[in-house]
Formats: structure tokens, C-alpha cells, sequence
């Protein structure tokens, strides 16, 4: 397996390291390609880091496109929003000027007009993403990989690039990208915080089914993933 491990002091320690890695990848696929996608999650523990990329101002953020790697299936009004999440934290002051490309296609549910709707779009992303930043819950889901999804399966092998996914843990109806669509990336990264995730993440890196743990489908997949993890 090739995870790095790195612990930093504290929260905003972390932030502007995780800001300063995704922003290299950013620069550096602009460099080589023109443009730059980054796919991010929401839930809590992201907003740091989101300011600290977003206040970065030595990027061309005209030529960067910024998505989720996976949407409750609400509205940008409402607070469970990651959409919301990023606009607010993310895309102000420099990052303004930066692209985003929604996963929520509007309506009550992701049904397969919906998804095709978004899939539509996300069919306008340049190739590899810069950089993925993934999350896990202490359920070890990351992304909408949940154990118990009812696509779970799929989710983690099918091309996508997104799909719909329920599951008793997950609240709303969501989307996600799926697995091998975010291994597309030059970056992968993985932003936990606190003494309880770092020991979810010693249990996933131990033997067990993917699906009690799809956090180890990503650890298992052979790309690099380099943790961000702090107290
Ligand atoms: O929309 C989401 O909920 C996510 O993208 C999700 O995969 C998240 O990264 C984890 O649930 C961790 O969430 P916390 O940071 O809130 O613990």
C-alpha cells in the first residue's frame, strides 16, 4: 500500500499545508494541461481548508474548476448543502473567478433524468482531476460509499462519473462520483481530524470486507494516498 501518513500540530496547521499541497497540483496541472479540476468533500471538517485554498491568490483560478466528490441531494439554500459549503468558504476573494460544477441537478431525488442531468456536465471535466480531497466518517465511508448503500458495489467499480446512492447512515438520498472516476487524479488526499478517526483509519487499514469499510476500497486501490491527519 502506499499511504503517507502525515500528522500535523493542529487544525489550522493542517489547513494551510492541505491548501499549499492541492494549490501545487492546481498550478501544476495548469501548467501542463491549461486547466485544473479539484473535487472536494463537505461535511464538517473541510471549511479551513477551503478558506485557506480559496485566499490563495498566485493561482490562475479563471483557468480551475472546482466539484464535490459527492452531494447531499438538496438545494445550495439549504444548510446540509456541500455546494453551499464551497461557495461560502471556498470560492471568495481570489477563488472567486474559479468554475463549479454542481452534483445536485435540482428535484426531489437523484432519479435517472437527474443523474444523467449532472453527468451531463461532469462529462465537460478535463481528464484527471489535480487533486481529490476525500473525507471518512467514523462508519468508514468516505465519499457517499456507505456501508449499506444500495449501490455501493457499483459505486466503487462503475465508470460514472456519478451515481445515486441511498443508505441508512447517509440522510438524504445522494450523489457521488464513483471510485475509479476519482482515481483519476494526480493528487488524492485524505483530510481526517481527531483521535477517533485516526483509530477508524488504523482499523481500515487492517484486513476486512470493503463493504463494512469502503474507506478500504480506496486504500486498497493501488493509487498513493497521502492523509492529512491532525488532533
Ligand atoms: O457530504 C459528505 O458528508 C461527505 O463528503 C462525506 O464523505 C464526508 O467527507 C464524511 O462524512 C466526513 O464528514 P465530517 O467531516 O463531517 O466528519
Amino acid at each position: 500500500m502506499t499511504i503517507d501518513r502525515r500528522s500535523f500540530a493542529d487544525k489550522p496547521t493542517l489547513a494551510k499545508e492541505l491548501a499549499e499541497a492541492v494549490a501545487d497540483r492546481i498550478r501544476t496541472a495548469i501548467a501542463e494541461r491549461g486547466t485544473a479540476a479539484i473535487a472536494v468533500s463537505g461535511g464538517s471538517t473541510p471549511a479551513r481548508f477551503f478558506q485557506a485554498l480559496g485566499k490563495t491568490k498566485d493561482i490562475d483560478w479563471d483557468k480551475v474548476i472546482v466539484t464535490l466528490v459527492d452531494e447531499r441531494w438538496v438545494d445550495e439554500t439549504n444548510d446540509r448543502s456541500n455546494a453551499l459549503l464551497v461557495n461560502e468558504r471556498m470560492l471568495q476573494g481570489p477563488a472567486a473567478t474559479a468554475r463549479f460544477f454542481p452534483l445536485y441537478s435540482g428535484g426531489d431525488a437523484p432519479d435517472a433524468a437527474a443523474v444523467a442531468k449532472t453527468n451531463a456536465l461532469l462529462a465537460q471535466l478535463p481528464g484527471p482531476f489535480a487533486a481529490v480531497v476525500l473525507g471518512m466518517g467514523s462508519d468508514g465511508h468516505t465519499a457517499s460509499f456507505f456501508p449499506g448503500g444500495d449501490t455501493l458495489a457499483e459505486a466503487l467499480t462503475a465508470e460514472g462519473p456519478a451515481i445515486a446512492i441511498r443508505a441508512p447512515g447517509a440522510g438524504e438520498p445522494r450523489i457521488t462520483f464513483t471510485l475509479p472516476r476519482l482515481l483519476r487524479t494526480d493528487g488524492l488526499y485524505l483530510h481526517i481530524e481527531g483521535e477517533e478517526k485516526a483509530d477508524v483509519l488504523d482499523t481500515a487499514l487492517g484486513d476486512g470486507p470493503i463493504e463494512d469499510m469502503p474507506i478500504r476500497a480506496v486504500l486498497r486501490s493501488g493509487h498513493a494516498v497521502t492523509v492529512y491527519w491532525c488532533p
